[in-house]
């Protein structure tokens, strides 16, 4: 059994309360590892121990800071093979996904800050004669970092690293759901000789850990992606302390098929971004919009490619599709399936849970599943499942698709597929979405900003967005 230990002031130490949570492996429903169940005590720790790294750390000079960072992303690409197989273990998605987007860009997510900061130029504003404004950024100080289970390191170090590069020091805490690989990230960090305290990982439930990361006065800023309700819960503590607030929340993303795309394309992409990582990532597009005239060839087609999303057991290379992250989820996606049903919603693929044998005997699979005839306001269409669960919808102009697409109470991403330059930039622009993508899905640029509008979030991450909100702006005004 292995036991995780937090990462506090550049050690690795048991929880102060000595209690360890269970954590999950989803394709077996086995207990594989201990967590430390930590709470205000270890943050406390933590925040001490961030407060006596501060001075020194914001003064290093970026390029130190960012040698630091570019260390950790070149250990991160040395262990991938390790890091992956513990995702895959952690998480339930297929290793080779794990091998080629989560720990790759966990790697690059440290390059990219690393370097980056060392582009971040502050404003003048001049007037002649007059006076001369300068703007510094200084780190906001100490920041809390609350991630979730979906895309674990991925998400986890593309909140830490732009912090770090910032020169603020870091509370982190990782899902204690997936806590694997942030632990192994310790480890990492201690290897590259990251100064003691400048990044602390506190192990532990949202409840206890999290809740008195929000709480802590000492922290100065909140970077949270997960559960819209959370993200609630945690501007409800933390906006009357004055905290800054970076919040990446919930999706139900439109992806609106037009008939004069290209078919083959907009089919294989729809089916990466209904199913890729169980449908389990916040841009998942999960409202297929499909013009009339090509509903049927559409649909055909993407049926038949659902029926080569092999489910199985996460570790094989011929999987497709893992395991979901846990039964308490596994049991929310088929409460949605259930719905869409009384809904009156007509089945096409899919919708049981799947009972493997062997190893993965008590894992949590469930089929890809695809419903149509579901209507645009109904709950299905409305909620977000966070599963591998899409709804086909045909749409006869684009003013009643864009309605239904911009009916949701999220903003967070959409797809348009179309050859007409003009329709895309037209339909883009009246989409409520923080990112559209236009042929094309989950195009990742780490420069652009990344986030969404409405109950999607608060704030943009990304490129200086990301500096932006890891710092605060001093104007300094010169009379001439
Ligand atoms: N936007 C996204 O990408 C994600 C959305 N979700 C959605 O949220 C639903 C619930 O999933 P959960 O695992 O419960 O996500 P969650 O939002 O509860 O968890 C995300 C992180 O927040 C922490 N947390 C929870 N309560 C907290 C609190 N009071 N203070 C501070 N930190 C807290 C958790 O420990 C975890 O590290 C999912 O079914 C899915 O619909 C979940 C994960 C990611
Ligand atoms: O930054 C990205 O490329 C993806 C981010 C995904 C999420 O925030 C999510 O699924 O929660």
């Amino acid at each position: 059994m292995l036991h995780f230990q937090n990462y506090i002031n550049g050690h690795l130490v048991p929880p102060h309360s000595g209690k360890y949570l269970p954590d999950i492996e989803p394709a077996t429903g086995q207990v594989f590892a201990q967590i430390p169940a930590s709470d205000a005590a270890d943050v406390a720790l933590a925040v001490q121990a961030a407060e006596a790294a501060l001075p020194a750390w914001r003064m290093l000079p970026t390029e130190e800071r960012g040698r630091l960072l570019v260390r950790i992303s070149e250990l991160i690409e040395r262990d991938l093979e390790r890091l992956a197989e513990a995702e895959s273990q952690d998480n339930g998605k297929p290793v080779g996904l794990a091998r080629t987007v989560d720990i790759p860009r966990a790697a690059s997510n440290f390059a990219f800050f690393g370097t980056a900061a060392q582009h971040f130029a502050s404003e003048t504003h001049f007037q002649q004669g007059v006076a001369l404004n300068y703007t510094v950024r200084h780190p906001v100080g100490i920041v809390g970092c609350i991630s979730p289970w979906n895309l674990p390191l991925y998400l986890f170090t593309w909140k830490i690293a732009p912090a770090l590069a910032a020169g603020c020091c870091v509370v982190a805490k990782p899902s204690e759901i997936t806590p694997y690989t942030a632990f192994l990230l310790s480890e990492l960090c201690i290897e590259a000789g990251l100064p003691p305290g400048v990044l602390n990982i506190v192990h532990g439930t949202g409840l206890a850990a999290g809740q008195a990361i929000v709480e802590h006065p000492g922290i100065k800023a909140i970077s949270f992606t997960g559960g819209t309700k959370t993200g609630q819960h945690i501007a409800g503590t933390a906006a009357p302390m004055f905290k800054k607030l970076s919040l990446e929340l919930g999706g139900k993303n439109p992806n609106l098929v037009f008939a004069d795309c290209d078919l083959t394309e907009a089919v294989a992409t729809s089916l990466r971004s209904s199913f890729s990582n169980q449908g389990q990532i916040c841009l998942c597009g999960s409202r297929i919009f499909i013009e009339r005239s090509i509903y049927e060839p559409f649909k055909q087609a993407f049926l038949a490619g659902v029926t080569t999303l092999t489910v199985g057991d996460p570790q094989e290379a011929a999987t497709k599709q893992g395991a979901l992250v846990s039964e308490a989820h596994l049991e929310k996606v088929l409460s949605y399936i259930e719905l869409a049903h009384q809904e009156g919603g007509k089945l096409l693929a899919g919708g049981q849970r799947i009972y493997l044998s062997g190893r993965c005997a008590g894992g949590y699979f469930l089929q890809p599943t695809v419903f149509e005839g579901l209507a645009p306001d109904c709950r299905v269409n409305q909620e977000e499942i966070f599963g591998p669960v899409v709804t086909l919808t045909a749409f006869d102009t684009e003013e009643q698709v864009l309605s239904w697409a911009n009916s949701t109470e999220y903003g967070l991403a959409a797809t348009i597929w179309t050859r007409d330059l003009n329709r895309a930039h037209r339909v883009a622009h009246a989409l409520h979405s923080g990112i559209v993508w236009v042929n094309t899905w989950l195009h990742r640029d780490l420069r652009t900003p990344f986030g969404g509008v409405k109950n999607s979030g608060v704030g943009r991450e990304g490129g200086l967005e990301a500096l932006r909100f890891f710092t605060e702006p001093q104007n300094v005004c010169i009379k001439l």
